[in-house]
């Protein structure tokens, strides 16, 4: 079926088509960087992962939940502390490289980081495969009259995959980078933002699913460590 595109959508597909174009020249430099002779071979790597990532996400929304796509599914308008965060570990793996270049060169550990990101990027976007139409980037507050508990697939090992491969992948950067000081902030940060979040979001799925959703509980951890979610009344 045709989509008629209206006048009005004009500057939000410019927009779009910027995002695409950027994160594309990214993924791009970063496979350059990553097969070339030098000391950056490892950003190379990170580069082209975080490309991929926020490409994929605007590209999986578009296909497993077309409803809920927006310029925001990129999720590079996201949040001030996701881009601090980013410029952070930019600047902690320059610096470094400066001062003390043969900190960057341990391969190995890149490598593990190398793996924790595609673990995490794989399990992340199997999350959005298997709930659909029942994922959305945003928590949802009010019941859409279709979304039904998921409990199968990677859900049925842990409650917040997503959430589970979003924090290992956010740690494999930096380990990827070799950045000490942003790996500690990274897993401290992340951390407590998922508690919050999952908090939040277990509030609003016990109140649309109840007994279904404490069953869920019962079975089923979160697969964060130390985050047990939101076990109240409903
Ligand atoms: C960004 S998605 C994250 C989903 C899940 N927390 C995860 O990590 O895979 C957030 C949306 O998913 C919905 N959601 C979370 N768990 C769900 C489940 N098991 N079944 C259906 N919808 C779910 C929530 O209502 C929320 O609107």
């Amino acid at each position: 079926m045709t989509r008629i595109i209206k006048t009005r959508d004009a500057p939000n597909l410019y927009k779009i088509g910027v995002r695409a174009g950027l994160l594309g020249n990214a993924f791009g430099i970063g496979l350059l960087i990553s097969f070339s002779n030098t000391t950056w071979t490892h950003f190379g790597w990170y580069l082209t992962a975080l490309s991929f990532f926020h490409w994929s996400e605007y590209y999986t929304t578009s296909v497993t939940n077309s409803r809920s796509l927006t310029l925001e599914s990129y999720l590079l308008d996201h949040s001030r502390e996701y881009k601090i965060a980013a410029v952070a570990s930019w600047t902690e793996f320059t610096l470094e490289w400066l001062v003390f270049p043969g900190l960057k060169q341990f391969k190995w550990l890149s490598i593990l980081g190398l793996i924790l990101v595609i673990g995490g990027e794989v399990l992340r976007k199997t999350s959005m495969i298997t709930a659909r139409s029942n994922f959305n980037h945003y928590v949802q507050h009010i019941k859409q009259h279709d979304h039904q508990l998921v409990t199968h697939g990677v859900y049925q090992y842990f409650r917040h995959p997503s959430y589970v491969g979003w924090f290992y992948w956010s740690i494999g950067t930096q380990i990827i980078l070799c950045n000490p000081i942003c790996l500690v902030g990274y897993t401290i940060v992340s951390w407590r933002f998922f508690r919050q979040r999952i908090h939040e979001e277990e509030i609003s799925l016990l109140n649309f699913f109840g007994e279904h959703y404490v069953d869920y509980q019962k079975e089923t951890g979160t697969g964060l460590p130390f985050i047990k979610g939101y076990i109240g009344r409903y």
